[in-house]
């Protein structure tokens, strides 16, 4: 007997009020090329099915069978060394990839702000994406107890130092934060992974629960229970990247028995249906019968690698195959399943999204003690400790290179320390990354809340050091020496600041980042005009450009013509007459005057705007070049494939590989 597709299914797709999510994939391929010239890796093979509104879909299979590359191709997310090929089609059209809003994603790793408490977390999430405040706060109150989470909602998250709410509560919120917007398309990356079965149970439910407002979720999904296996609508089982069954859930059973391969009674079917396709059984059956533990059972008679190619065999050959092609040319062709304007991520004006993000990233910075107050107490320890050593330098002959020494250790060693926020820098950055890719906010947002939000810290930090310092060393005295002091000092940190917020969006962790930042400021002090004077640097390179592009070199000349000119000093004899302070910057210190200290304020200002320019390039390039990138890499390792024996592709008659383009995503074909 064949497995008919449900009248519901069929139903589902003829109804078409309102927006609704009508997703398919058609031959969809990933490859992994060898980097030498070895064998490439078929990760998906010819995947070809459907997910409709209103339903909930599981995608199950052994560890390694391609669940997470199957939705990260789906969603355009796979990273750049994997190829894709085939279609992917949202409401009959073909879509180049699935990113940026239109789908919510629920991904594995839970990455949220660990100093919010979870009700903070999701309501800041509520007011970045929902248009206006009428019924936000019921949907807040609503998505809390519809994930369960009511016990645990004024706790914190918890991050790398702070103990916070359980794996399975910040599995739950992190879906709850993709929830809120009740998007059309959900898909989540193993949702139950690390919930006892009771939780799991709830948040299988609840996503039914959404998905019955027509909306269309995919989940990835190891090992479900009983009780979870039952919510499901429809399954997809994978075995090594292809399609071992895709249907509805329930009718699965008959599937595995008419393929010679009965549940029994004691076994769940979810946990059948993997014992089957998955071969690190064979060694627990030969290792069980080796024991004496067990006497063998029906479905050892045969190895795993025959029942897969049994039910292979049986589903590629089956109606419901048919019937998954036949529904994918039914989408595209039927009248009224267009609906361009399926969830855009977020509806809320840039201006809200503006504030609330500078308010949740300033209670992030407040609370979080690595992020700045642990390095405010450095600086002010540190302060004290510069104030001690050069104490009262004076204007004798040796306090002009102790000013200078001391200028130097501030200028270099004071910004330099802004490196130890980098582990929060890298935990706001990951942020960043899931909610842009889920359509959250813009670029640009973002990187002006950050920018705003730590400024006033950034004061605090500058300010203190600055108060410390310049009454202890006693420098130049008078306010607009003393301001100065402090905002060249506020300028070069918040420089350091964006060049740390630069690496972090280039680096992949936190290490890199440290080492990659470290290795930065160290050749900025190298050639800021203290260690080697300005006029001595090598011309080519050290001093064009790099000693003009030289936040440090501004600072440091900005530092010292603030403080010396208009002083006098003892010279190196006795009687000699006083040395002035022009004469010392020009002389000795290597500084020139042909520009005043406020032009070299003005540079460090410069580069601070031109710093978070490059931020925001980077980031925007990372979203516009890659996909270029990548359609090229694409195009010239299909190439290079079809050109290599023995010829490729096999899993598609109908389509070729050569007219794939786009950022990890199923591609045009003609
Ligand atoms: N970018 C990549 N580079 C190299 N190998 C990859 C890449 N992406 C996926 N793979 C490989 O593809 C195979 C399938 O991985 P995938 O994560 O999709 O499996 P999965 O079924 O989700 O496994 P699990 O249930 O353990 O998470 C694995 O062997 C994995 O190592």
């Amino acid at each position: 007997m064949e497995i008919e597709i449900s009248s519901s299914i069929a139903r589902d797709v003829e109804v078409g009020e309102g927006a609704a999510a009508f997703l398919a994939w058609e031959d969809l391929t990933a490859l992994l090329p060898s980097s030498s010239n070895g064998p490439t890796r078929k990760l998906l093979n010819g995947l070809t099915g459907f997910a409709l509104p209103g339903r909930f879909m599981a995608v199950m299979g052994p560890s390694g069978s391609g669940k997470s590359t199957f939705l990260n191709s789906l969603a355009g997310r796979l990273s750049g060394n994997v190829v894709t090929s085939g279609n992917v089609l949202l409401n009959g059209k073909i879509k180049k990839s699935l990113h940026y809003g239109i789908v919510a994603y629920v991904s594995q790793e839970d990455v949220v702000l660990g100093s919010l408490t979870v009700k903070e977390s999701i309501a800041y999430s509520a007011s970045l994406r929902l248009p206006s405040k009428q019924h936000t706060a019921e949907i807040i109150e609503n998505t809390i107890a519809e994930l369960g989470l009511e016990d645990c909602a004024d706790h914190l998250i918890g991050n790398w130092h702070l103990r916070g709410i359980s794996g399975g509560e910040k599995k739950r919120l992190s879906i709850a934060l993709e929830i809120i917007t009740q998007p059309h398309l959900l898909f989540l990356d193993e949702p139950t992974t690390g919930l006892d079965s009771a939780s799991a149970f709830f948040v299988a439910q609840a996503l039914r629960s959404i998905a019955r407002r027509r909306r269309t979720i995919i989940t990835t999904i190891h090992q479900p229970s009983t009780e979870v296996f039952s919510l499901f609508d429809d399954l997809l089982l994978l075995s090594s990247g292809q399609t071992v069954y895709f249907g509805e859930a329930a009718p699965a059973l008959e599937f595995f028995a008419e393929a010679g391969f009965p549940c029994p009674d004691t076994r769940s079917p979810s946990d059948h249906y993997l014992r089957c396709i998955n071969a690190d059984f064979d060694y627990v059956n030969t290792a069980l019968v080796g024991s004496h533990r067990v006497i063998g059972s029906q479905d050892m008679h045969s190895t795993t690698a025959e029942i897969r190619a049994k039910l292979l065999h049986k589903y590629q050959n089956s109606k419901l195959a048919e019937r998954a092609r036949a529904k994918i040319k039914q989408f595209s062709v039927t009248e009224g399943l267009v609906y361009e304007e399926i969830s855009r991520g977020s509806h809320a004006r840039w201006r809200k999204q503006l504030m609330v993000l500078i308010k949740r990233s300033f209670t992030n910075m407040s609370r979080d003690f690595g992020y700045y107050w642990l390095r405010i107490l450095i600086y002010i320890v540190v302060s004290l400790c510069v104030g001690s050593v050069f104490h009262d330098v004076g204007s004798g002959y040796h306090a002009i290179m102790a000013r200078g020494a001391c200028g130097g250790f501030v200028s270099g060693f004071m910004t330099f320390m802004a490196i130890g926020g980098f582990p929060s820098f890298i935990e706001e950055i990951k942020v960043f990354n899931k909610e842009r890719l889920n359509g959250h906010y813009g670029v640009g947002v973002y990187i002006l809340s950050n920018f705003i939000s730590s400024f006033p810290f950034l004061m605090v930090m500058s300010f203190s050091s600055v108060c410390i310092t310049y009454f202890m060393v006693k420098y130049h005295p008078g306010f607009s020496h003393f301001m100065y002091a402090f905002i060249d000092l506020l300028l070069s940190i918040s420089v350091v600041e964006s060049c740390m917020m630069v690496v972090a969006a280039l680096v992949p962790n936190f290490l890199m980042g440290v080492v990659v930042g470290a290795g930065f400021i160290g050749i900025m002090m190298a050639t800021a005009g203290f260690f080697r004077l300005l006029p001595d640097l090598p011309l080519i390179f050290w001093k064009y450009p790099i000693s003009y592009i030289n936040y440090m070199a501004w600072g440091l000349q900005g530092a010292y013509k603030n403080d010396m000119i208009g002083m006098e000093f003892e010279g190196p004899v006795e009687g000699q007459p006083k040395l002035k302070g022009e004469y010392v910057l020009s002389s000795l210190l290597g500084i020139s005057l042909r520009h005043s200290k406020w032009w070299d304020l003005v540079a460090v200002a410069a580069i601070l705007v031109a710093y978070r320019l490059l931020f925001f390039t980077i980031l925007k390039l990372k979203e516009r070049a890659m996909p270029v990138f990548h359609t090229y890499y694409t195009k010239r390792t299909l190439d290079h494939l079809r050109r290599r024996p023995p010829p490729f592709p096999s899993s598609s008659k109908r389509h070729s590989l050569s007219s794939q383009e786009g950022r990890n995503s199923p591609l045009h074909s003609t």
